[in-house]
């Protein structure tokens, strides 16, 4: 591999400013197709305002898409082939060279300029390698500076004399300082993460891996491949990206726009089962019962428990005339229903139709010859009105989650031999709720309500869900992120070494089944980009107390002199000297606390007159520091670290195993560097 930096010298021939020339004229083709775009008149089209204004809204999207931003590259790479791939692999692409980038764009003639980074034509700027070129005889690399074009690298692949080297621009894009939300790494996928990012729509992935092996970036691009390989299939049916809390989703928010995306929903679980407003919170104990997927039992059972057996025949009056349906013929309708694979409320919607047909074969059998109006009509009849009500009730999801838990017999009949008596008690509330509005819901009673509802009416199921940070979700939170892809797909990210609730995931088989997704491949992703080796290895110390079974992440950067762990006599005065140090480089900075210590160092840096963030709000170059709970650490990254206390966030946990995982994630935030200030002793487990 050769890289080559910029020669200030503008020389026709040099490859570079040959290069330059091709992006000059790129930009000019995206100027016109947005210009194309833009000059487009809808009135000629419709007439309709609806139309208009929908046919507008795409008009307003797609400019926006066409946008060309200047820090962002048009295009990354480039790829010669050996012999021209066919133009069944790119739109319109014929030839052998190819411009690899973020958008297709095309000049005047519809011949590409840059093609599409998820085209099958780009794939080879991923995959291919010296052992398997792919047909590739040059793979370029393109470094920008700024918004300009200021050196390539090259790999002749098919070369046998040129030796393999790391990309140093791979390393520069690696290494260069954090500020603001994530950004994509289109330019830079790794092989292992182009695997899982191009795999199918029809298949679900599992992604085990440490932290900073780019198990989030993947997640995102994988979504941006999908939406690019099954455009209209999942325009139709959405896609949604579940995040663990609204700070990490406004971290995540701008990676998949940047890359032409703009219709990605994003939430948190408790976003998706927000039936009711959570007020209140539970013990651990109580939260795990409710989270175990025994609660599903015990809920389906009190949904069924809702339907009665009749016991009295059913008289329809028509006219001078009385249809008798007897007890055991309503029964047998019944208890065909409660056998068929359908929700209660479907059930409950045809019970009516059925009865009314029961009723017409009487009338047939009688002489006469109803049709489908009369069958309507006596499904509406009160007699049958009536007694749909008394077999099969309406059944309102909270009204049932109140009941099983305030209600102690009512939850013993339907948890026999499910939940011990023991168990049943842990999830009691102590003080029976009055109604589902003053009920002091918790998080987990929300997704109990969503099982129910579920139970009742089918949930609405997407294309394809993408879970972050899986290895902190219930076995019931798990069920209710499966059932809004349960005809689509899931990406499901995780690390079981991260995991700080009380019920994380041990294993991804058990957690698959839970999503209902059980046939999933677990892949796993062992290369770490961002905490530098020595900080990665000082983490890593934790591993056998808290992951026994996990390999430690390998870095792929290296930055000497990255980890400083001291120990102080006055730790608030240290730490304030500790960001300001940190503040002398370029890059974000996150002190991250016990979330206990957080109101005493909030109060500590403003008396040295330290500005700082809250978690989610967007560091700039102007304000860099965050101030981050440690309960909230995870899934983000600073360049600079300052961890607060080790003893103090290991303390903060219900458990030292939780604790120690906490401490985990806290110390795997940093990229560049990472200050650790103690007062008290350290855990043993570090040391
Ligand atoms: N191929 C790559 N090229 C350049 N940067 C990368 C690459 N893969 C990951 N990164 C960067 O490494 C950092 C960590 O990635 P990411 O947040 O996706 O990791 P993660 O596995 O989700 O970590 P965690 O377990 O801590 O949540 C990010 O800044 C990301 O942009």
């Amino acid at each position: 591999m050769s890289t080559h930096d910029h020669d200030p010298d503008h020389d026709p021939e040099d490859p570079l400013s040959r290069e330059r020339a091709h992006l000059s004229e790129s930009r000019a083709a995206l100027r016109a197709m947005r210009e194309d775009v833009e000059n487009l008149d809808i009135k000629d089209v419709t007439a309709n305002w609806v139309n208009a204004a929908v046919l507008q809204r795409q008009i307003d999207d797609r400019i926006k898409a066409l946008a060309d931003l200047s820090h962002t590259p048009l295009f990354f790479g480039r790829l010669d082939y050996l012999h021209a791939p066919g133009a069944e692999l790119a739109e319109g692409a014929e030839g052998e060279r190819f411009y690899i980038g973020r958008r297709h764009v095309h000049d005047a003639e519809g011949d590409p300029m840059v093609i599409d980074w998820r085209a099958p034509v780009s794939q080879p700027f991923y995959r291919a390698s010296k052992k398997d070129p792919q047909d590739i005889g040059l793979r370029r690399r393109f470094g920008y500076t700024g918004g300009d074009l200021t050196a390539y690298e090259d790999e002749h692949l098919t070369d046998p004399a040129e030796a393999a080297t790391t990309s140093k621009l791979l390393q520069a894009e690696i290494e260069r300082p954090r500020v603001g939300p994530m950004r994509d790494i289109v330019a830079t996928i790794q092989p292992e993460q182009d695997e899982i990012v191009r795999s199918g729509l029809g298949g679900s992935v599992c992604v085990q891996g440490g932290p900073g092996t780019g198990k989030t970036a993947v997640g995102l691009h994988r979504v941006a491949y999908l939406l690019y390989a099954h455009r209209e299939r999942l325009a139709r049916t959405g896609t949604l990206v579940i995040g663990p809390n609204a700070s990490f989703l406004h971290y995540i928010e701008q990676v998949l726009p940047a890359l032409g995306e703009l219709e990605v929903k994003q939430a948190t679980v408790d976003d998706l089962v927000a039936h009711v407003e959570v007020k209140g919170a539970d013990d651990a104990p109580a939260a795990i019962v409710k989270g175990d997927a025994r609660m599903a039992e015990v809920l389906r059972r009190a949904v069924r428990s809702h339907v009665t057996i009749p016991t009295e025949p059913l008289v329809v009056v028509r006219g001078s005339r009385r249809w008798r349906v007897p007890a055991y013929e309503l029964e047998e309708i019944v208890r065909e229903l409660q056998e068929r694979d359908i929700r209660y409320g479907a059930a409950r919607d045809a019970l009516p139709q059925r009865i009314a047909h029961t009723v017409l074969v009487r009338m047939e059998q009688a002489g006469e010859a109803p049709d489908d109006r009369v069958q309507d009509a006596v499904a509406r009849n009160t007699a049958v009105k009536a007694a749909v009500k008394a077999i099969w009730p309406p059944v309102d999801p909270a009204k049932l989650v109140l009941r099983l838990l305030s209600d102690p017999d009512f939850l013993a009949e339907h948890a026999e031999d499910v939940l011990t008596p023991d168990e049943q008690k842990t999830i009691l509330w102590a003080k029976p709720a009055r109604s589902v509005k003053s009920a002091k819901w918790s998080a987990a009673d929300a997704v109990l309500i969503d099982e129910a509802n579920d139970l009742v009416a089918r949930t609405h199921s997407l294309g394809h869900v993408v879970i972050d940070e899986a290895q902190d979700l219930s076995p019931m939170q798990y069920r209710a992120v499966g059932r809004r892809c349960s005809t689509g797909s899931a990406t499901v990210l995780g690390d079981l070494a991260q995991g700080t609730t009380p019920w994380a995931t041990a294993s991804w088989d058990e957690a698959l089944r839970h999503l209902g997704k059980a046939d999933a491949v677990v892949e796993e992703l062992t290369a770490g980009f961002r905490v530098p080796r020595e900080v990665i290895a000082y983490a890593s110390r934790l591993l056998p107390s808290i992951s026994p079974g996990l390999a430690p992440v390998e870095s792929v950067r290296e930055t000497p002199g990255s980890l400083d762990v001291r120990l102080s006599t006055d730790l608030d005065a240290d730490v304030i000297a500790a960001c300001r140090e940190s503040l002398e480089h370029e890059g974000s900075i996150g002190l991250i606390a016990a979330d206990a210590r957080i109101p005493a160092l909030a109060e500590a840096l403003m008396a040295a007159g330290l500005p700082f963030l809250a978690p989610g709000e967007e560091t700039t170059t102007e304000s860099r520091l965050t101030l981050v709970p440690a309960s909230l650490a995870k899934g983000l990254e600073y360049d600079y670290v300052v961890l607060d206390e080790p003893a103090a966030v290991v303390d903060g946990e219900p458990d030292e195993r939780t604790g120690l995982r906490r401490l985990y994630v806290a110390l795997t935030r940093a990229v560049s560097g990472l200050t650790v200030l103690h007062a008290a002793k350290l855990p043993d487990q570090l040391t």
